[in-house]
């Protein structure tokens, strides 16, 4: 069975990140690029994670007018990545666009949608002018990503039960924000442990720094596999 785990690849260059992979092999994991890395190294970098066969999580959140959206969902597919996202409070009209776009490929990568960043507590919700607590942002959000056909959300897994109940089970739960017991929060919000998202029903856990900055990644890598079985 393959690993629920995705390792957020935020690195300042592909040298680094293609060394940080070096001992890992697809069984391992699956891999994310995000922004930073994205536009350290561009395209060919995620390609070649693709060509040695690893499932690519392109993290780029697009959040734009519909037409650019569509357009980027495009561009992104060709690179042949396993999963892309866009913001669902990019609204009705981009997610069907992002939707569309992907509709005449043969195998197109799932598409998702971020509901609420984790790093986002209600304060800060409410500097934006959304007023309540993360969850019911990230309810609504998570609706109208099912609502519009997309695969499923990013969102916290303390958020996990709540959506679980609510949608089907291929509905898929990505969350970011995992904290193995004893690594730093950074400025991660609404946290939780590997075992303890597995618990709530989540079908992958994002994690970077508590793997990408340990002593021994590796080891890291296969306690949080571990404890994912
Ligand atoms: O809501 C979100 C959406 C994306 N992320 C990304 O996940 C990783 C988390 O990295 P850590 O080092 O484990 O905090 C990072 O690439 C974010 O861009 C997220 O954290 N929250």
């Amino acid at each position: 069975m393959s690993s629920m785990l995705i390792i957020a690849l935020d690195f300042p260059t592909a040298k680094q990140a293609l060394e940080f992979i070096e001992p890992l092999s697809p069984n391992d994991c699956i891999l994310k690029v995000g922004l930073q890395l994205y536009v350290a190294s561009g395209p060919e970098f995620v390609k070649t994670l693709v060509a040695a066969g690893y499932k690519v999580f392109l993290d780029l959140k697009f959040h734009d007018i519909p037409n650019t959206v569509a357009g980027a969902c495009q561009s992104a597919a060709d690179l042949g990545v396993w999963m892309i996202n866009v913001h669902a409070s990019g609204g009705p009209v981009m997610l069907d666009a992002a939707a569309n776009a992907l509709s005449t490929y043969d195998k197109p990568p799932l598409l998702i949608a971020v509901t609420v960043l984790t790093s986002m507590n209600q304060i800060q919700l409410e500097a934006t002018g959304v007023s309540g607590e993360p969850e019911h942002q990230v309810k609504r959000l998570a609706a109208l990503t099912a609502n519009h056909g997309l695969s499923g959300v990013v969102c916290s897994a303390q958020e996990a039960e709540m959506l679980r109940a609510e949608h089907k089970d291929e509905f898929l739960l990505i969350t970011p924000g995992i904290r193995p017991t004893g690594s730093d929060q950074g400025d991660q919000q609404r946290i939780m442990t590997p075992e303890a998202a597995k618990a709530v029903g989540v079908n992958y856990i994002v994690v970077g720094r508590p793997i990408t900055q340990a002593k021994q990644p590796l080891s890291v890598i296969q306690s949080i596999n571990l404890s994912l079985k």
